[in-house]
């Protein structure tokens, strides 16, 4: 019986790794994560009768203590997160938190021996040369929950990584796809909300409208495949459907292909090297009208350009584009910024940073704060 904790898990991907769990036997969930929401937490614990939770938020943690205190331990806080993180029978764990708040559980899981199914792209983003040297250095393993990811694992099994000529990573160009810098200016946070293919948390289903989320993963396979910048190509396919693909010396690719459902990689992450039956709906190609390819339009959508810059530049300002895009995100999301202030900010957090180019988890954090502190005085 394996066993897991998801850190996260009444999101998007903990809620889709639930069902997953529950439809096959010999998967164990140990310890669940949520930030504030406990009624869907509550049920969840009925549901899968976890040892430990912990909820980040300390109030709600004590509401819930009070109401189900007998049934499981609970406890709150980054504490809280790294204990479920950590816990002694724990296998895998699932880290499918948003944002940066996921580096500190995810370097004490590593540190614990835990193998990671890593969902939380930021922490690898802005951690990944620490995350990749600690993987080493514990021996464990990191599989990709990110459906692009999964596909280039996928695509790489049982070849050799020297004969990799280029990474083609598949974007689906979000839900202005073709829409130039003038037909942006009004956009709300509604139609931004409307992914064309993937059902996702808000933060990242933003990140897919402003081609950030393509950024933050061309970072994220820098790290995870050990691949240069300039081996790693964009293609925008608006079906979703090549999940991505591996371009070889001799000139052929492969890909792996499916239905857009994030239960197929969570699935593949948990059960790695196995794969397991399921209900999930299969890939009719005599359905699918066609599959197309474009190349992406970095100068209207900025943030890819950023993200390759700061690649480029390597060390802390990784954590600056991240961390800027968080906020400017958060604010679109309050309404208090418009769409295409978002890489305007994030260009403006970069441009005022110092960069450090082999940052300690210290450094990280300060670039974070400080980054908030720089957006703030502008847009607070
Ligand atoms: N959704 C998807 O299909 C995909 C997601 N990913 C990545 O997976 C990660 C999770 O995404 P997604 O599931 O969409 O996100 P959601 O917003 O749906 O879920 C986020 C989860 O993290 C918890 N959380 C949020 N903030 C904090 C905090 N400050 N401290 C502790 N816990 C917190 C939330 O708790 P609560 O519910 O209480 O707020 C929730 O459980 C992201 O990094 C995303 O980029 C990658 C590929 C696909
Ligand atoms: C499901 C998943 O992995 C998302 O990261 C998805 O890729 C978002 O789609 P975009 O290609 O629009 O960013
Ligand atoms: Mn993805």
């Amino acid at each position: 019986m394996k066993k897991i904790s998801i850190l996260g898990s009444t999101g998007s991907i903990g809620k889709q790794t639930i069902d997953i769990v529950c439809k096959q036997n010999d998967i164990q969930i140990l310890g669940l994560t949520a930030n504030t929401n406990i009624d869907l937490l509550e049920k969840q614990i009925e549901l899968v009768k976890p040892q430990v939770v912990a909820v980040m938020d300390e109030q709600k943690a004590s509401i819930l203590k009070k109401k189900i205190g007998s049934k499981v331990e609970v406890l709150s806080g980054m504490d809280g997160l790294i204990r479920v993180a950590t816990l002694e029978k724990v296998d895998i764990v699932v880290t499918a938190v948003v944002g940066m708040i996921g580096i500190r559980p995810t370097v004490e899981a590593i540190k614990a021996s835990k193998d990671i199914a890593l969902a939380n792209k930021e922490t690898l983003v802005t951690a990944g040369q620490i995350i990749m040297d600690l993987i080493k250095e514990y021996k464990v393993n990191i599989f990709p929950v990110d459906s692009e990811h999964s596909a280039i694992f996928q695509s790489l099994k049982g070849e050799n990584k020297k004969e990799v000529s280029k990474i083609l990573l598949t974007a689906s160009g979000g839900p202005f796809r073709g829409k130039n810098t003038e037909q942006l200016k009004d956009i709300t946070k509604a139609q931004a909300l409307n992914h064309p293919n993937w059902s996702m948390g808000p933060k990242i289903t933003i990140d897919s409208a402003t081609l950030m989320n393509k950024g933050l993963e061309v970072i994220e396979a820098k790290w995870l495949f050990d691949v240069a910048p300039d081996q790693i190509q964009v293609v925008v396919h608006p079906q979703s459907i090549i999940h991505s693909m591996v371009e070889y010396n001799d000139g052929s690719v492969i890909a792996q292909l499916g239905v857009p459902d994030m239960r197929i990689p969570i699935q593949y992450a948990l059960n790695y090297p196995r794969r397991v039956e399921n209900n999930i709906r299969k890939l009719d190609l005599f359905k699918v009208a066609s599959l197309t390819f474009e190349e992406p339009d970095i100068k209207t959508f900025r943030c890819l350009e950023l993200a390759y810059r700061a690649l480029e530049e390597g060390g802390s300002i990784l954590s600056v584009l991240n961390a800027a895009n968080e906020l400017a995100v958060k604010k679109f999301l309050e309404d208090k910024v418009r769409f295409l202030e978002i890489p305007e900010i994030i260009e403006y957090a970069m441009d005022k940073h110092c960069n450090i180019k082999n940052p300690s988890l210290t450094n990280i954090f300060e670039a974070e704060k400080e980054t908030y502190e720089i957006i703030e005085s502008k847009w607070g």
